[in-house]
């Protein structure tokens, strides 16, 4: 692991991971840092203070109950100052109803590139969608955070939302206050809401990240039900951070996120200075790799919720806030079957992305790094060149391989942001893939 020359580390066990979904961890980064049998000792140990950061309500079901203790050079009231507002730049949270004069239609973009100027991943954050509503704590935005340089005396918290990041070129390291996670293309990251990070490059190489914010209740792991205990995601493949800590006096800006603005105050230390913690409130990230696909073994095309890694529920059962669907490298095999996604309309509302590779249902125009949009109730299924070559092909066990796409699945409809609707990567024509779908019809001809 890099420590970069303005870091000051002082604990060596930066660079470890804890396996287990929402596990009631602990970690400490000196030894009998953390109280025995209790939270809040009259003294803590090495002169600390114990902070509690809740995610959920105190009364919440213990399935859904979330919490941690840190174990803190200085108490969170100590890291912050007067606060004052700061540009959000392109980064947009719902309510945002800004005029684009766009139609209603699917719609689908380029990839955004990757600016010469030096953003971070603050700065470089360009909204594309939002819905829902911050204050309501429901609904959710879809971002690309395009990252030239690393945070450096700098840190943040999102207090309007958790955050799912899902980079697609370039590694990011999140130096949290929980500790450090390094995650590469092909991985996820998820920052709870209310915890502290920086974002640094990895070898200062650029980064591009598809990044939701769920303003609801936090991402969970779907219900099993008939598929049992195993497959899909499991628990142990999710990793979260042994304790790491700065003990850095020297000055720092505090960025927030709260109300659906950003906000900033200087102080003169770093508030990345937990030195021990336990709980089950924690970032954490995943390998996608690890997902075990369950699909169609004879006939017919599942409906693509099989293929749920995340979900973050509303309060009525069975609609999500957001899924987050992965659709990864399988084999397909069913028989006489249209195998690429059927054609339809949906009361959920579709984002989605292209980590690597091609998708089966738009072999062009979706490339990697790009991004689509299929509202609520709007048609939407495979392109024409996808449908000539599906219906016609001979039916072999085949490996879809060397693709990985990604939906974000929400009950509200996304609005587009202004940025989104104006940049020129937005594809103007993109409801032509499917205008090579003629009449076939023949009554004579079964
Ligand atoms: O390609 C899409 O837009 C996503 C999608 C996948 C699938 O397997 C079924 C329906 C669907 O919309
Ligand atoms: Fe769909």
């Amino acid at each position: 692991m890099d420590i970069t020359p303005q870091q000051t580390l002082i604990s060596a066990a930066n660079a470890g991971y804890m396996s287990g979904f929402g596990n009631g961890f602990e970690t400490e980064a000196l030894p009998g840092a953390l109280p025995v049998g209790r939270n809040s000792p009259q003294r803590c140990a090495y002169g600390l203070y114990a902070e509690q950061l809740s995610g959920s309500p105190f009364t919440a079901p213990r399935a859904s109950n979330a919490r941690s203790w840190l174990y803190r050079i200085r108490p969170t009231v100590a890291h912050i100052g007067r606060f004052a507002p700061r540009d959000a730049g392109l980064w947009r949270s719902a309510p945002c109803a800004e005029e684009t004069g766009l139609p209603i239609q699917p719609l689908r973009w380029d990839p955004l590139p990757i600016p010469d100027t030096g953003e971070t991943f603050l700065t470089g954050m360009r909204t594309i969608t939002t819905c829902g509503d911050v204050a309501g704590q429901t609904g959710m935005a879809a971002s690309i955070a395009l990252v030239t340089r690393s945070m450096v005396d700098e840190t943040f918290w999102n207090s309007d939302a958790e955050m799912l990041v899902i980079p697609q070129q370039g590694r990011l390291r999140f130096r949290t206050e929980f500790g450090v996670i390094e995650v590469a293309p092909g991985e996820v990251a998820v920052l709870p809401r209310g915890v502290k990070f920086r974002v640094e490059l990895i070898h200062e190489q650029p980064a591009r990240a598809y990044v939701c914010e769920n303003y609801g209740g936090a991402f969970t792991l779907p219900e099993r039900g008939p598929i049992g205990a195993n497959c899909l995601a499991n628990q142990r493949d999710f990793l979260s951070p042994v304790a790491a800590y700065e003990d850095v006096e020297r000055p720092q800006l505090v960025v927030v996120k709260w109300g659906g603005q950003l906000w900033q105050a200087e102080i003169g230390h770093s508030p990345l200075d937990v030195v021990a913690w336990h709980g089950n409130y924690a970032p954490h990230k995943y390998d996608l790799s690890r997902f075990s696909p369950v699909g169609p073994l004879l006939f017919d095309h599942a409906d693509p919720s099989i293929f749920t890694v995340m979900t973050a529920p509303s309060e009525t059962p069975g609609t999500a806030n957001i899924d987050f669907v992965l659709f990864p490298e399988r084999w397909m095999v069913a028989e006489n079957t249209f195998r690429p996604p059927w054609y339809h309309m949906n009361l959920m509302s579709e984002f989605m992305g292209l980590i690597l590779g091609q998708y089966d249902a738009k072999p062009q125009g979706f490339v990697p790094g790009g991004f689509s949009l299929h509202n609520c109730m709007l048609p939407h299924g495979p392109d024409a060149e996808a449908f000539e070559k599906a219906s016609t092909v001979e039916l072999a066990p085949h490996k879809l391989a060397n693709t990985m796409a990604f939906m974000l699945e929400t009950r509200l409809p996304q609005r587009v942001t202004a940025y989104a609707a104006g940049v020129a990567q937005r594809q103007p024509d993109y409801e032509a893939c499917w205008s090579g779908l003629v009449k076939k019809f023949d009554p004579t001809r079964r």
